[in-house]
């Protein structure tokens, strides 16, 4: 356990899966590099977005089918189970969903626009477009960052509002503060991050963290 998951409750802990294969700690690493440019930390942002889904998709289930390899028909394994849904939390949370989408193109993808206002850093909505039988899937939502958890506690607010059920909130890096809000306001929301950071800043940032994700993938400041 690092020092800040240690002020974390055991229910609380018992919700979040910490995705630190050395890979992804690598990747992350380069992301936190102020050096690092929009090209790359494009690049990074999926390719850990990949990873963290290896993770976070571990329990799907599959069923077995029959198939003929050009040996011989057998009983093999094929997802099975609720079909999926990405919602991606704007803006950051797209390039998540985009790179997921690639290992399960199935899915269906909605977005929420959030913004955080600086002053209060309360959430402010201004957009949702969700999957109609979102009621019906198994849903993971993509922010790269928890920070106070005002936005992701709304996010998922909107989801449960719109009847989604099953829900998983992935993201690239987490806080205590935030992992508390989502699991107080959402006990059934399971997290899978790539590290829990040390808090927050007077300005809500994470600390040691990236910075701001939105500005550094796209570029806007
Ligand atoms: O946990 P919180 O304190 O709510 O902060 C996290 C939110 O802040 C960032 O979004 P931002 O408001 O910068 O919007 P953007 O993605 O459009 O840049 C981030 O992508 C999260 O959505
Ligand atoms: O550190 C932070 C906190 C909120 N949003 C970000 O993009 N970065
Ligand atoms: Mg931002």
């Amino acid at each position: 356990m690092t020092k800040a998951s240690s002020s974390l409750s055991k229910s609380t802990l018992s919700k979040v899966t910490v995705a630190d294969h050395p890979l992804i700690l690598h990747k992350l690493s380069r992301m936190r590099d102020v050096e690092t440019g929009v090209k790359e930390f494009r690049e990074l942002a999926g390719e850990i977005s990949l990873l963290l889904a290896y993770e976070a998709m571990r329990d799907l289930e599959t069923a077995p089918q029959t198939l003929s390899t050009p040996i011989e028909t057998a009983e093999f394994p094929m997802l099975s189970g609720k079909k999926l849904a990405l919602v991606a939390i704007l803006r950051a949370g797209l390039i998540m969903a985009d790179a997921i989408v690639q290992l399960v193109p199935a899915a269906k993808v909605g977005h929420i626009g959030l913004y955080r206002d600086p002053q209060t850093l309360k959430p402010v909505a201004y957009y949702s477009k969700l999957p109609q039988d979102i009621a019906e899937r198994r849903v993971f939502v993509t922010d790269p960052m928890l920070a106070t958890g005002g936005s992701a506690v709304a996010a998922i607010q909107t989801l449960k509002d719109a009847g989604a059920q099953t829900i998983k909130l992935m993201t690239i890096l987490s806080v205590p503060e935030g992992i508390t809000a989502v699991h107080a306001a959402h006990p059934d929301v399971e997290i899978v991050t790539a590290a829990i950071d040390t808090g927050l800043n007077d300005h809500g940032y994470i600390v040691p963290g990236l910075g701001d994700a939105g500005d550094r993938i796209y570029g806007t400041k």
